[in-house]
C-alpha cells in the first residue's frame, strides 16, 4: 500500500480522465452553487415574512414574498435534477475511459506479470475499484466541494445574523475536523484490507468456475465450500468492522449539528426575550443551521468515499504502473517481409523466471536452418516450454539472445515477430468467440482459402459441420468442445497464412492415434516449407522433425537426428521409453523399421552423446 501522500496523489493522477470534462464539472458547479444560493434565499425571505408581512399582517407582502420563495424552491429543484443528471454520465464516461486504458496495458503486459498476479484481483482492479472512482468522481468530490462552499456561506450568514451563535456554529467544525481525520486514518486501512479481500474471493470465484469439472471429479466440493467460506467469512468480518467504523463517526456527526441546534434555540429564545434579536431572525438563523445538517452528516460517507476511492486510485496504479517488461524497441530493426522459412539460432541463451532461485536454461547454442524441423526432447520440467515461449517472446532471454535470420528479436518490433512466429500451446486457449475469430486472432485479414487449408492441416475440418460452421461461437475458454477438437483448432490457427516459423508445444498430445497420424501427414507438408521448433512427448511425433535436440537440466545435452540420438545417447533413449505412447521396455524408432536411417547400433555414436552436440 502507498504512503498517504502517494495515494493522494494517485487520485490525483487520475485528473487527465477528468480533464476533458472540466467544462461540464464547471457548469455542474455553477448549477449547484445556484441551487445551493436559491436554497440559502428561502430562510432570508422566511425571515422577512416573519418580521414582515406576518407581523404587519399583510397578506398581499406575504402573498409575494411567498411566491418567491415557491419560485426560488422550484429553480432549486430544477437545477438539481440537471445537475444529476449531467454528473452521472460524465462520471461512466470517466470510468469507461479508465477502464478501457487499464484494459489495455493488461493486453501489452508481459507474460510474467499475469503469471504473479491472481486474475481476481485483476477482475475486481477492473470493476469494484473503477466503481468506487465513478461514485467519487460523480457525488463525493462534488459533495466535498459543495459542502464546505455550503458550510462557509452559512457560517457567514450566521455570524451576519448574531454573531456570537453564529461563531458558536463555526466552531462546532474543529471537533468535527478532528474526528474526522481519525475516521478517516482507520476507514483507509479498512478500505485498502476489503478492497483486497474482496479481489481474493474474485479470485476464488473464478478459480472454483473454471476447475469444477475437477472438484466435482475428486468429491472436494465441501473443501472448496470450507475455503470459500473462509475467505467470504474474512471479507464479512472487515466489511461489518468497516460499517461499523462509518456508523459511529456519522453518529458523531448527528450529534454535533444537533447539540448546536439546542444551543442554538435555547439562546436564541433568550436573545429574542431580550430584544437583542427578532423572530424572523430566529427562525432564519435556525433554518439556516438546519441546512447544515446535511452537510454535516454526509461528512463521514464523504470522506469515506475519498478513502475509498484513494485506495482504489492505489490499486490501479499498482498495475498502471508496471512497465511491460517485453516490450517494442526504442529504434526496431525491420524483418525483410518475404515469406518462406527463417533462420532461428539460439546463442548462449540463459533464462530463469523472476523471483526463482537458478536458471531454467543455460547456454543453450541451437540452430534451426530454414526450412528444418527440430524436435525439443527431454524429461518433464526440464525447460521444453519455457524455451519455445522465448521464441515469440513471451518471456525475454537473461543472457544469451535469439536472433532471426540474424537479427536479435529484441530488436524487432514485437508485430512483425509475433506475425512471422506461429505458435501453438500445450494447453489450447479458446476464446468465446467464433470458430473463424478463434483461427484469425494472430491474422485478421486471412481469407477463405487460407483458412481451410490450415483446418486441412489441423484435420479441423469438424468446424464447418458445426451448427452455424465457422460462425458458431465456442462457449467459454471452447469448453463446448472436445479437448482433442480444440487442439486441432489451436493448430489450425498457428499454421494459419504459412508463418516463417512455427513453435508448437506437443501439439498433438490430446489426439486419438488415428487423428494423429492423419495431422502428423499433414503437418509434414506444412513444416517443410517452414522453420519449425516443436516439443515432443510422443516418440511417434518425433518422426516429424529433421533433428533433435534433447535437452536436460536446462542445457542441449545432446543435438542430432532421430537415429543418431537413439544409437548413441543413453539419456534419450531413456526419456523416450518413459514418454506416452512408447511401447515397454522398446523405443519406436530403435529399429531401422520404424524411423527411416535409424539404427540401435549406430558404430558412430558417442556413448555419452557429447559429440553429438552440434548447432
Ligand atoms: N511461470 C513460471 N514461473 C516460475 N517457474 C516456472 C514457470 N513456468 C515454469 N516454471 C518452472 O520452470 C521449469 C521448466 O518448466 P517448463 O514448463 O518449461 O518444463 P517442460 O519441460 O515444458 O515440462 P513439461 O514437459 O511437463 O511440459 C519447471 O521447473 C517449472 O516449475
Amino acid at each position: 500500500m502507498a504512503p498517504r501522500g502517494g495515494r493522494v496523489r494517485n487520485l490525483w493522477r487520475l485528473r487527465r480522465y477528468v480533464r476533458p470534462h472540466l467544462a461540464e464539472y464547471g457548469w455542474l458547479l455553477l448549477a449547484a452553487l445556484a441551487a445551493t444560493g436559491a436554497g440559502l434565499a428561502v430562510p432570508l425571505i422566511t425571515r422577512r415574512m416573519v418580521d414582515g408581512p406576518i407581523a404587519e399582517r399583510d397578506p398581499a407582502g406575504l402573498l409575494r414574498l411567498g411566491a418567491l420563495a415557491l419560485l426560488l424552491g422550484v429553480a432549486e429543484a430544477v437545477l438539481i435534477f440537471i445537475r444529476r443528471w449531467v454528473q452521472s454520465s460524465s462520471a461512466v464516461r470517466m470510468e469507461a475511459a479508465i477502464r478501457s486504458d487499464l484494459y489495455a496495458h493488461l493486453q501489452r503486459l508481459h507474460v510474467g506479470f499475469h503469471d504473479r498476479w491472481q486474475s481476481g484481483q485483476l477482475l475486481s482492479r477492473a470493476t469494484t475499484d473503477l466503481s468506487v472512482i465513478r461514485r467519487f468522481l460523480s457525488f463525493g468530490l462534488m459533495f466535498g466541494v459543495l459542502n464546505v462552499i455550503t458550510y462557509l456561506a452559512v457560517a457567514v450568514l450566521l455570524v451576519r445574523l448574531h454573531w456570537p451563535l453564529g461563531l458558536l456554529v463555526a466552531a462546532s467544525a474543529v471537533p468535527l475536523f478532528l474526528v474526522s481525520r481519525r475516521f478517516s486514518r482507520a476507514y483507509l486501512v479498512a478500505s485498502r484490507r476489503m478492497q483486497d479481500q474482496l479481489g481474493d474471493v474474485a479470485t476464488l470465484v473464478e478459480e472454483s468456475a473454471r476447475g469444477l469439472r475437477t472438484t466435482r471429479a475428486y468429491g472436494r466440493r465441501p473443501e472448496m465450500t470450507a475455503r470459500f467460506s473462509r475467505d467470504a467469512r474474512r471479507l464479512h468480518d472487515t466489511s461489518i468492522a468497516k460499517s461499523r467504523l462509518l456508523a459511529r463517526t456519522s453518529a458523531y456527526f448527528d450529534l454535533v449539528p444537533n447539540l448546536t441546534l439546542a444551543v442554538v434555540l435555547v439562546t436564541g429564545a433568550v436573545a429574542v426575550a431580550r430584544g437583542q434579536l427578532t423572530v424572523g431572525d430566529l427562525v432564519a438563523f435556525v433554518s439556516l443551521q438546519l441546512m447544515l445538517v446535511w452537510p454535516v452528516e454526509s461528512l463521514g460517507w464523504i470522506i469515506a468515499n475519498a478513502q475509498e476511492a484513494m485506495t482504489a486510485a492505489d490499486r490501479i496504479q499498482e498495475v498502471l504502473d508496471t512497465r511491460p517488461a517485453v516490450a517494442d524497441p526504442p529504434a526496431p530493426v525491420p524483418l525483410p517481409r518475404a515469406t518462406g522459412a527463417r533462420r532461428l539460432r539460439f546463442e548462449q541463451v540463459g533464462f530463469g523466471y523472476p523471483g526463482t532461485t537458478g536458471p531454467v536454461l543455460r547456454d543453450v547454442e541451437l540452430t534451426v536452418e530454414p526450412g528444418e524441423t527440430v524436435a525439443v526432447v527431454g524429461a518433464t520440467g526440464c525447460g521444453k516450454s519455457t524455451l519455445l515461449s522465448l521464441v515469440p517472446r513471451l518471456h525475454d532471454v537473461t543472457t544469451g539472445r535469439i536472433t532471426l535470420d540474424g537479427r536479435d528479436i529484441r530488436d524487432l518490433r514485437l508485430a512483425d515477430l509475433r506475425r512471422t512466429v506461429g505458435v501453438a500451446f500445450e494447453e489450447p486457449t479458446l476464446f468465446s468467440m467464433s470458430v473463424w475469430e478463434n483461427l484469425t486472432l494472430g491474422r485478421p485479414d486471412a481469407d477463405e482459402d487460407e483458412v481451410r487449408a490450415a483446418l486441412a492441416v489441423a484435420q479441423a475440418e469438424f468446424a464447418y459441420e458445426l451448427p452455424w460452421g465457422l460462425a458458431t461461437r465456442v462457449g467459454e475458454q471452447g469448453l463446448s468442445l472436445s479437448g482433442g477438437q480444440r487442439q486441432r483448432l489451436a493448430l489450425a490457427r498457428a499454421v494459419l497464412g504459412r508463418p516463417g516459423v512455427l513453435v508448437l508445444d506437443d501439439p498433438l498430445s490430446a489426439l486419438d492415434v488415428h487423428t494423429e497420424a492423419l495431422v502428423e501427414a499433414a503437418l509434414a507438408r506444412v513444416l517443410r516449407d517452414t522453420t519449425a521448433l516443436l516439443v515432443v512427448h510422443r516418440p511417434s511425433t518425433v518422426a516429424l522433425a529433421d533433428r533433435v535436440a534433447l535437452l536436460a537440466d536446462g542445457r542441449i545435452a545432446a543435438v542430432g537426428t532421430h537415429s543418431e540420438l537413439l544409437a548413441g545417447v543413453p539419456a534419450y533413449r531413456a526419456v523416450l521409453s518413459a514418454a506416452p505412447g512408447a511401447a515397454p521396455g522398446a523405443v519406436p524408432g530403435a529399429t531401422a523399421e520404424a524411423v527411416p536411417g535409424a539404427t540401435a547400433d549406430d558404430p558412430d555414436g558417442d556413448p555419452d552423446g557429447v559429440d553429438l552436440v552440434r548447432s
